[in-house]
């Protein structure tokens, strides 16, 4: 039953469905905007408005007057800056000289109704096309970077002079499987009225020989997350690696996260696979809102050492929008949260509008995500809430994923599965709950909202334990500071001490905060002391919820003081 519902959900419908949902969203959100003026929405980014100070450098460093802005670099020398007025810049520009082929710039101009490119569109395209350089770039969240290296990649295909179907011209990876479904289905729409190219997906918690046979059967672009495109690869037999032996483009995005120590293995394993480079050269591009020193480091596993780094962003500028505003709510305790966050809720969607009101709210665990939902479900002035985390099977990840994509309000509870990439339309609240695991997944967290030049504000909701992070990690941003409104906590602690997923709510907790004793100045017995208090006052456990003797093993917290350890239950 699982499979045919996966084939029926998933294989089948969901490229089209998603396709289809996606492109008349796009037609009429870009209706709606064709009623303002007719430039990209984005406000001007602060290497726009600082144009004096770039000039001067763009003089110093004698670059051409290149039609892009921001911020651009060759190799990992410090960034130069150049000025441009990119909201000046037409799609429609890119067909002098056949840059871009009039029947991708007649689908973006008029089915997709963009008309002027995104600065980060105007910074890169031009480069990527005529210099065929291999890149690394920056800009903020819902800016365009997804077109940014489409548009150019699929040119690549245009050129090309292979039979369609035949082999793997572009591989794009991506972090995760929802964005890997989000970049196909715009891969699709730019390819509308080029149908002979195939677009094909390569994601986890799916089957994996009906994947190998649709890419085997005719794929162009391959969009996959790592681990399942490596599962695919496999060694030098594998007759996906030999549909890859042409491969032209390589994109990295959110190439930040692939590159850090989580993906890195696996990207390893999936470039050994890849074609030499010295044999069969290809265009590389990384792009991210968020670039970390480390990234120019490893980036050399993919993008060749003459790489160019562009960037909207300057330097020390925090990849946040200057726009939108971002409160800042200390609650007392642990156990205060849920409270703080119902009532921050209750006060923004007020704010807002009942009728629009559309927030995703982001929490640690998966464990702390359904307790989170199951309390919020049970206020009635609530809007319909989802929630969504990586232990959910693929397919209901995708229903509820696209259920939240076509909703005009509601709540999304999750984690970080979303947090990048994903472009769920007006969503006007990003509220996260408890701290990020980094800098950089706050602000593709914030990301959420605000998209394409749009309003939204951002809501961190800490306990006074955490507010090391706001200060010392979020150094630079500006918050508002307001107090945490608790007038629902009795209700909450009876409706939590009613819930049966205490204990795994507890060792959610306590699996999270353990990575970050140290940052808080803790040590274990002063951890499992505020875990065992979040239990008793927060989740309305009637004892210490018991851990089994092997998680707490895995925890590192074997003979920590305060634990209720129980021997292993025996799996059926
Ligand atoms: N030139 C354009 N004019 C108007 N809208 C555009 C343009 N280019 C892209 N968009 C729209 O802007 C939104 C954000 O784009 P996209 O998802 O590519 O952002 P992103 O920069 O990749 O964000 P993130 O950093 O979160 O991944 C999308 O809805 C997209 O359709």
């Amino acid at each position: 039953m699982y499979l045919s519902i996966l084939r029926r959900q998933l294989y089948k419908p969901t490229i089209p469905t998603l396709t289809r949902n996606f492109m008349n969203e796009m037609a009429t959100r870009h209706n709606a905007k064709s009623k303002q003026p007719a430039k990209w929405r984005g406000k001007a980014t602060s290497a726009q408005s600082s144009s004096k100070q770039a000039t001067k450098l763009t003089n110093a460093h004698n670059e051409p007057s290149n039609p892009s802005v921001g911020q651009m670099a060759t190799n990992s020398s410090a960034p130069l800056t150049i000025p441009v007025s990119s909201d000046e810049q037409k799609f429609n520009d890119l067909s002098e000289g056949g840059l871009v082929h009039p029947t991708l710039l007649l689908t973006i101009t008029e089915d997709l109704k963009f008309e002027y490119m995104t600065p980060v569109q105007a910074a890169t395209i031009r480069p990527i096309l005529s210099e065929r350089s291999d890149i690394l770039a920056q800009a903020k969240t819902g800016t365009g970077k997804t077109v940014a290296f489409l548009l150019p990649a699929l040119q690549n295909l245009v050129n090309r002079k292979i039979k369609p179907g035949s082999a793997v011209s572009l591989l794009v990876i991506t972090p995760t499987r929802e964005l890997a479904l989000q970049i196909a289905a715009e891969a699709e729409a730019l390819l509308q009225r080029l149908p002979q190219f195939k677009v094909c997906i390569a994601i986890g918690g799916t089957k994996k020989d009906i994947e190998e046979r649709r890419i085997l059967k005719g794929c162009d672009i391959l969009i996959g997350t790592p681990g399942r495109l490596y599962d695919h690869l496999g060694g030098d037999s594998s007759p996906i690696t030999e549909k890859l032996q042409q491969l032209d483009t390589l994109v990295l995005d959110e190439a930040d996260r692939l590159l850090d120590m989580g993906f890195l293995p696996s990207l390893k394993q999936i470039v050994g696979c890849l074609p030499n480079r010295a044999v069969k050269p290809r265009q590389a591009m990384l792009f991210s809102a968020t670039v970390p020193e480390y990234v120019q480091k490893v980036s050399g596993l993919v993008l060749s050492k003459e790489y160019k780094y562009i960037s909207t962003i300057q330097k020390g500028e925090i990849s946040t929008h200057e726009r939108v505003p971002q409160q800042l709510i200390i609650a007392p305790n642990f156990s205060d949260m849920a409270a703080a966050l119902l009532g921050a809720l209750r006060q923004e969607r007020s704010e807002v509008g009942a009728e629009t009101f559309k927030a995703i709210v982001f929490a640690p665990t998966a464990g702390l995500v359904n307790f989170y939902t199951e309390v919020l479900q049970q206020f009635p002035d609530m809007p319909p809430i989802l929630q969504l985390h990586a232990r959910m099977t693929q397919s209901k990840r995708t229903n509820v994923t696209e259920q939240y994509r076509q909703a005009r309000s509601g709540i999304m509870i999750a984690t970080d599965v979303i947090a990048r990439g994903m472009d769920f339309p007006a969503v006007t609240n990003v509220l996260q709950v408890g701290i990020p695991s980094d800098k950089e997944s706050y602000v593709h967290r914030l990301g959420r909202t605000a998209r394409a030049g749009a309003e939204g504000r951002g809501t961190f909701i800490i306990s006074a334990h955490e507010t090391w992070f706001s200060k010392w990690e979020l150094k630079g941003i500006t918050f508002n500071e307001h107090p945490a409104d608790l007038t629902a906590q009795d209700d909450i602690k009876r409706i939590a001490e009613r819930m049966d997923s205490q204990g795994k709510t507890y060792q959610a907790w306590l699996g999270f905060y353990k990575s970050y004793v140290k940052r808080m100045g803790w040590d274990n017995v002063r951890l499992v002391a505020e875990a065992n208090k979040f239990a008793l006052e927060g989740l309305g456990a009637p004892e210490v919820p018991s851990l089994e003797k092997s998680v707490v093993g895995k925890m590192g917290l074997r003979g920590v003081k305060g634990l209720s350890v129980i021997q292993n239950r025996s799996r059926q």
